[in-house]
């Protein structure tokens, strides 16, 4: 065993002593050579996932490498290119304004070249571009890699529903987790407080030295952001992905000032249909993922309260302004996955005839796309129950 491979053990041993790793720690004792790490995007959640992980490469050089690449695509910001103001200033000054990143994070404009014999990939971006992104890297990425989605979305095509994680593993031939919690990027980045849950199913061919919980958690766990490693890759992607519908709702009814029973009202409607969606679907999908994870319920919570779903609702409902036109104004770039969440969904249910089953949903998309009024809300739950 090599001296790197002690200090390997030794690192997760610590943490496990610490009480910081809810798993067992394993057989980091195989690895030759410290993990490479790429994060595929460098939005607001993309970037601040970024200087996490690279916070803690720089903590653990047994494990991980020092550098962290992280993939953007390219802008000008004044003239000059986003890379090199993050390469420079070490700030993503338009996506994650006013934190300062750290040093041994490297923005990349090429995504093959940031992806280049990386062992662990990181997928950040809105899950819109997720196609396009892998159609780029197909045959581009170490076959042995693993990788982890940090998106919130789905994948509706007209055979019907699938995770995120699958498409990334279908297209690249690499076996992904994915990372969901109760997670606002702009309290992250401040390195507030939060939790959240890393799903990860160890693949057939894994080896001693490979990937697993205590690595995904070594990667992620900050003093200030807790990871729970749990199983139920299924669970922790469809909460993270629906709850992004139900922000969009209970924006609606924040807009027209109904007040907080209302938005609780369509929060408990919310996780019921996030539930049943989930086991129609997905049936090794877990109900405690959504009754007692971050990715569950307590994301829920905090989206309604302040992420930008809620906030683009809200101003529709204020504005009588289409999402596109809300989006555009008061995100600068940013994107509220609810609405391409909010019209997959409906895409799929009216496919297989079930519209009738998630009213919650239903109305959410005739509201965001069909004018429906959001005063009648209510009266739509009593029309289809
Ligand atoms: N922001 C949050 O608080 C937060 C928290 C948890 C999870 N998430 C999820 O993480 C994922 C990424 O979100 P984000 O906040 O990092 O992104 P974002 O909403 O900030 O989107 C901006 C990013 O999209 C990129 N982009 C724009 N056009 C593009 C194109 N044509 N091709 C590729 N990329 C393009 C931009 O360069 C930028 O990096 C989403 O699925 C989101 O739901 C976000
Ligand atoms: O800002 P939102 O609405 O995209 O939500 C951000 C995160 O998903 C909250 O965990």
């Amino acid at each position: 065993m090599s001296n790197s491979n002690t200090s390997a053990s030794t690192a997760i041993n610590r943490l496990s002593n610490m009480g910081l790793l809810n798993i067992e720690p394993s057989n980091t004792a195989a690895r030759s050579s410290p993990f490479k790490v790429t994060v595929v995007g460098s939005g607001n959640w993309g970037t601040t996932t970024a200087k996490m992980v690279a916070e803690n490469t720089a903590l653990y050089p047994e494990l991980f490498q020092r550098q962290v690449n992280m993939w953007v695509y390219e802008e000008k910001i004044n003239g000059v290119n986003l890379t090199e103001i993050i390469n420079t200033q070490h700030e993503n000054v338009k996506y994650l304004p006013e934190i300062k990143l750290p040093e041994n994070l490297v923005a990349v404009p090429d995504i093959a070249d940031a992806c280049k014999d990386s062992d662990i990939l990181i997928f950040n971006i809105p899950h819109q571009f997720l196609p396009r992104i892998c159609s780029q890297l197909k045959g581009k990425v170490n076959p042995k890699a693993r990788a982890l989605s940090c998106l919130k979305g789905l994948n509706v095509t007209p055979e019907g529903v699938f995770l995120l994680s699958d498409y990334i593993e279908k297209e690249l031939g690499i076996t992904c987790g994915a990372l969901s919690g109760a997670n606002l990027a702009p309290e992250v980045a401040r390195e507030k407080y939060s939790e959240t849950t890393i799903a990860y199913k160890l693949p057939k061919d894994y080896y001693e030295g490979d990937v697993n919980g205590a690595i995904w958690k070594t990667l992620f766990h900050r003093p200030y952001f807790h990871v729970r490693v749990s199983s139920d890759v299924q669970g922790v992607s469809l909460a993270g992905a629906l709850k992004n519908v139900i922000a969009l709702a209970a924006g609606f009814v924040e807009g027209k000032g109904w007040g907080d029973n209302a938005k609780a009202a369509i929060m408990r409607r919310g996780i019921i249909e996030m539930i049943k969606f989930s086991n129609m679907f997905f049936n090794e999908s877990e109900g405690t993922t959504f009754t007692q994870e971050s990715a569950g319920v307590a994301d829920l919570i905090t989206t309604c309260a302040g992420g930008r779903n809620v906030r683009v609702g809200a101003e529709m409902a204020r504005s009588g302004r289409t999402a596109a036109e809300v989006e555009k104004e008061l995100l600068n770039g940013q994107s509220a996955q609810g609405v391409v969440t909010t019209e997959e969904v409906h895409e799929l249910l009216t496919n297989k005839g079930l519209i009738n089953e998630f009213p919650l949903f239903e109305v959410t998309y005739q509201i965001a796309f069909n004018g429906y009024p959001i005063d009648d809300l209510p009266k739509f739950f009593e029309h289809m129950e």
